[in-house]
C-alpha cells in the first residue's frame, strides 16, 4: 500500500528533486558537494559588483557562515538587492581560495528589500545593541543575533543531553500556578480579560475577579521547584527548562520579567556536597559540550561582540569549583573598602559583592554556602548543628554574579508545618506539606538562569540580548 502511494507521486515533484536538490548552507559546508547542482534559499547579506559577475553572500540562518553566489551580470534581476530573500540554482565550484561557491544558473527573488523604505540595518554597518533591540522583529537578521539564537538552541540541547545522560526525567512544570514559590511576592497575577466571562464565573466562595476563573488566585510561575519536588518523590531525578516570571521593577542588565530557568530536583540528597556536585556537573558538562561542538560559532559570536578574554568559559569546565561559606565571604568583603554599597553581615550580597568574590577567585565560578536562614526562602533546610543557618547555595560566576541558586529542602514535617504557619501559608501549601507525610524522603535542587548562563558563556553584557523577545518593566513589545 505504501509503495503504491509513493509510485503514484506526480512526476513534477520527483523531477525537481533530482535536478536541483534544495539544501542549507550548513549542509553544503559540512558535506562539500563540489560539482553538484544545488538550490539554495536565503537572504542577500553582502553584494560585490565586479566586471562580469556580481557576488552575493547568501545567509539562510543555518550557520554563521555564508555561501557566496556568483551571478553573471545578464542573469541579475533588478530586485536582487541587499536584504532581499531569494533562491539560487546552480553548480557548486571551488574558487581560487578553495572555498565552495554557487555559480548561479537562475535566480528567483521572493521578497525585495528597499533599505530607504525603512529597513533598519544598512549593509556593512555595525549598530549598538540598544538600537538593534528597538527592531525586535528584524533583529534576527543581524549576524550577531542570529548567531546568539543558534547558540541558545545549542545550549538547550546540551542541557537536555546532560540530564538525559544522568537519567533525569524532564517535566513540563506548569506556567500557571496557584503558589508564589519563592514567597517574595514577585508574582504576576492572571485573570481572564473578558469582564463578561469573569462575571459569569464569579461564585459565592470566589467573589474576587482574580479568583473567578480558577476558584483561587492564579499567577505566572516564579519557579517550578515545588512541582518538581512532587515529581522527585516518585521519579527520583527530574528537571525542567521553561519560562518563569518575576514582577520586579528592575531594568538592570541582569533582569528580565520573563526568563527561562533550568531547574533540577533530586531525591535522596540531604547534604550540600552532593548538591554542589550536581550543580557543577550540570554547568561543566554543558559548557564542555558546547565548547566541543560549537566552538566555531562561539568564537564567531564572541569575536563580533568583542568578548573579554578574562571571562573564559573554560573556567566553567574545570571542576571542582571553589566553595566559601557566607560568613567567610563576608570576612573577605569586609577587608575591602571599595564598594558603593557597603557589605552588611546578615544582609544579602549586592551585585558588586558577588562580582568581587568571583574576581577574588581568579574570575572562576565560586559557590557561597551556609546562608543565614533569614536570607533564604522558607523551604530551605536548617543546618542541624546551627539552626540560624540553612543548607542553601549560590553559584557566582563572571559577568553576572549569581548564576544559580539551590538548597536542600526542609523535609521534616513538623519543622515545615511551623514555618508554613509562620508565613501564613499552611492552608495554601497543604499539599506541599503532605509530600512530607507519605513515603517522605529528603530532596535537593537548584535553578540556573538560562539567559544568565548565556551571558556567562558568551560574555553578553545585557540579558535583553540573549532572548528573542525580552520583557522588562515598561517593555512588552509584540
Ligand atoms: N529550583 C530552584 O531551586 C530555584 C529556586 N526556586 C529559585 O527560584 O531561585
Amino acid at each position: 500500500m505504501m509503495n503504491m502511494k509513493l509510485l503514484s507521486l506526480p512526476c513534477r515533484y520527483t523531477l525537481s528533486r533530482h535536478l536541483y536538490s534544495s539544501c542549507s548552507v550548513k549542509d553544503i559546508l559540512n558535506t562539500q558537494p563540489e560539482g553538484c547542482k544545488k538550490k539554495l534559499k536565503g537572504w542577500a547579506k553582502a553584494m560585490r559588483k565586479m566586471k562580469e559577475n556580481i557576488f552575493v553572500d547568501l545567509d539562510d540562518g543555518s550557520t554563521h557562515r555564508r555561501l557566496q553566489v556568483v551571478i553573471p551580470k545578464n542573469k541579475i534581476p533588478a530586485s536582487l538587492t541587499y536584504g532581499c530573500s531569494f533562491e539560487a540554482e546552480g553548480v557548486l565550484v571551488r574558487n581560487p581560495n578553495y572555498q565552495l561557491e554557487l555559480v548561479a544558473e537562475s535566480i528567483n527573488v521572493y521578497g525585495s528589500c528597499v533599505v530607504q523604505d525603512g529597513y533598519p540595518f544598512a549593509p556593512r554597518k555595525t549598530y549598538h545593541p540598544e538600537y538593534v533591540r528597538q527592531h525586535l522583529h528584524i533583529r534576527p537578521r543581524t549576524a550577531t543575533f542570529s548567531s546568539l539564537l543558534r547558540l541558545r538552541d545549542k545550549l538547550s540541547s546540551a542541557v537536555r543531553n546532560r540530564f538525559a545522560e544522568d537519567n533525569f526525567i524532564e517535566i513540563n512544570a506548569p506556567v500557571l500556578s496557584s503558589n508564589d514559590c519563592e514567597g517574595a511576592g514577585e508574582v504576576f497575577a492572571v485573570k481572564p480579560d473578558s469582564e463578561k466571562l469573569v462575571k459569569e464565573m464569579i461564585s459565592k466562595d470566589h467573589q474576587s475577579p482574580m479568583e473567578a476563573f480558577f476558584n483561587g488566585q492564579t499567577y505566572l510561575t516564579v519557579s517550578g521547584q515545588m512541582h518538581l519536588e512532587c515529581m522527585a518523590r516518585a521519579l527520583t531525578k527530574v528537571y525542567t527548562l521553561g519560562p518563569t516570571f518575576r514582577a520586579e521593577n528592575s531594568k538592570s542588565r541582569l533582569h528580565l520579567s520573563e526568563f527561562y530557568m533550568i531547574e533540577a530536583e533530586q531525591a535522596f540528597i540531604d547534604n550540600t556536597e552532593e548538591l554542589l556536585s550536581s550543580i557543577e556537573k550540570t554547568t561543566s558538562t554543558v559548557v564542555k559540550q558546547l565548547l566541543e561542538n560549537s566552538s566555531d560559532e562561539i568564537g564567531h559570536y564572541r569575536n563580533i561582540i568583542g568578548a573579554s578574554k578574562d571571562n573564559d568559559p573554560v573556567n566553567m569546565v574545570n571542576v571542582p569549583y571553589e566553595v566559601i561559606s557566607y560568613q567567610k565571604a563576608c570576612d573577605v568583603l569586609e577587608k575591602e573598602n571599595c564598594f558603593k554599597n557597603s557589605m552588611i553581615r546578615g544582609k544579602p550580597l549586592a551585585k558588586e559583592h558577588e562580582l568581587f568574590l568571583v574576581k577574588y577567585n581568579g574570575q572562576k565560578p565560586i559557590f557561597v554556602v551556609d546562608w543565614p536562614k533569614d536570607l533564604k526562602p522558607f523551604y530551605t533546610k536548617a543546618i542541624p548543628n546551627n539552626k540560624s543557618l540553612v543548607y542553601a547555595v549560590d553559584l557566582l560566576c563572571p559577568n553576572v554574579g549569581e548564576l544559580c541558586g539551590g538548597s536542600v529542602r526542609e523535609d521534616d514535617y513538623d519543622v515545615l508545618k511551623e514555618k508554613l504557619s509562620f508565613a501564613g501559608l499552611e492552608d495554601k501549601l497543604h499539599w506541599y506539606l503532605e509530600l512530607r507525610k507519605f513515603g517522605n524522603v529528603s530532596t535537593a535542587g537548584f535553578g540556573i538562569g538560562f539567559e544568565r548562563f548565556l551571558q556567562v558563556l558568551l560574555d553578553v553584557q545585557n540579558i535583553k540580548d540573549t532572548i528573542a523577545f525580552p520583557r522588562w518593566p515598561h517593555n512588552c513589545k509584540m
